[in-house]
């Protein structure tokens, strides 16, 4: 098995646990959240400084290393950890949610999807086939089955024709596939619609993954609805695989999405904010661009022993930020990964301790919103 779960500790009072990941670049800790970089580098930071804050498995996408510099470049130089030097894990989106994101002039068919890249305009096609080839040619230890992201809102016949398709799309990503030291993940769709949900979990449960995603999320709906989804979807998964909830990755989310029993989170927010000057902190996020920070000599987060707080004020990183220095968007990227990587530890030792409910409680006490 390229990739296994082993549960080692179930909340007793919520559907939180505490795991390990076993992949062929290492053994990572669950609850684990995942930095994101995108077309193969984490945005800002170096592979040793994702190392020494603890990052031990990272996203790159197909959609965009596909159209640049193109998966057979790649491949020629070793895989994704060869390019990157990077080796610990590596996970990859399949590119169905960013063509819809990010691709223009698409048309979806049974066949695949065909658009328009963002770079050049030029025209594109992805099928589950091509999708599960690039990533195989990529080298992740983890890589995602073709699928399409539900939009929200979306009417009930759309999502239920959509998510079938994504199950026979899953089918051709598994026929597909050939790299026995890769483990491919089927993502479940449905949509807001709990029997679409139940539906799609069962035809990709009968398909036998290594793990299993939650798609359709993190897509605009509101904070609760997709709670209300986790709550129905979750524990209808098997317990011993992993489970992954895409897109999903600020404080309150992650909190709740461990206790409803995710193993897996990846973001792009806490790199993104970071480098238009927020960082994240327990209380809540703060802006270190406003002018109220200009003669604070504190640290970011009085709380954080990152290199960031160890090291530099508000002042300086303000100053930073508003003269587009660099090192500005370093050390605030710094922080927000270290911020998370330890939050996410924190979380774990207290299912560890089983005093999960406490914890959470604790956390909604404390923190401010967003
Ligand atoms: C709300 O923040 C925006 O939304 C994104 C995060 N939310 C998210 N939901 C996702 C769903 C899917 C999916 O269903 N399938 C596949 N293959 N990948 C996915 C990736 C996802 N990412 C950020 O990029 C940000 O722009
Ligand atoms: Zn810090």
């Amino acid at each position: 098995m390229a990739v296994s779960f082993e549960l080692i500790k179930q909340c007793s009072k919520t559907g939180a646990r505490a795991g390990k990941l076993y992949t062929p670049h290492g053994v990572f800790e669950t609850p684990i959240f995942m930095p994101v970089g995108t077309q193969a580098t984490v945005k800002a930071m170096t592979p040793d400084e994702l190392k020494a804050m603890g990052a031990g498995i990272i996203l790159s996408n197909t959609y965009h290393l596909f159209l640049r510099p193109g998966h057979e470049l790649v491949a020629e130089a070793g895989g994704l950890h060869g390019f990157m030097h990077w080796d610990r894990g590596i996970l990859t989106d399949s590119g169905g949610f960013q063509v819809f994101s990010l691709g223009s002039l698409r048309k979806i068919s049974e066949e695949g999807v065909a658009f328009r890249s963002h770079i050049d305009g030029s025209k594109q096609f992805l099928s589950p086939e091509k999708a599960t080839e690039v990533q195989m040619a990529l080298g992740a230890d983890i890589i995602m089955a073709f699928d399409e992201c539900v939009p929200y809102p979306a009417e009930y016949d759309y999502a239920r024709q959509s998510t079938e398709r994504t199950t026979r799309w899953a089918e051709r990503c598994k026929r597909a596939h050939a790299r026995k030291d890769q483990a491919l993940f089927g993502i479940i769709q449905g949509g807001m619609y709990k029997e679409l949900r139940t539906a799609s979990v069962r035809d990709l449960v009968s398909l036998d993954f290594p793990g299993y995603a939650i798609g359709g999320l993190s897509v605009g709906e509101p904070k609760p609805l997709m709670y209300e989804m986790l709550e129905h979807t979750v524990p209808q998964l098997p317990a011993r695989k992993p489970r992954y909830l895409m897109g999903v990755g600020t404080p309150d989310c992650l909190v709740e999405g461990v206790m409803y029993g995710i193993d897996m989170f990846d973001c792009v927010f806490p790199t993104r904010v970071a480098r238009n000057g927020t960082a994240m902190t327990a209380s809540g996020r703060l802006v270190v661009k406003n002018a109220e920070f200009a003669r604070d000599f504190r640290p970011l987060d009085m709380d954080c022993d990152c290199y960031t707080c160890r090291n530099f004020s508000r002042a300086y990183i303000r100053h930073l930020l508003k003269s587009e220095e660099i090192l500005g968007l370093r050390l605030t990227t710094i922080h927000n990964l270290h911020f998370l990587l330890r939050f996410m530890g924190k979380m774990r030792q207290a299912i560890m301790e089983d005093r999960f409910p406490a914890f959470r409680q604790e956390f909604w006490d404390k923190y401010q919103g967003h």
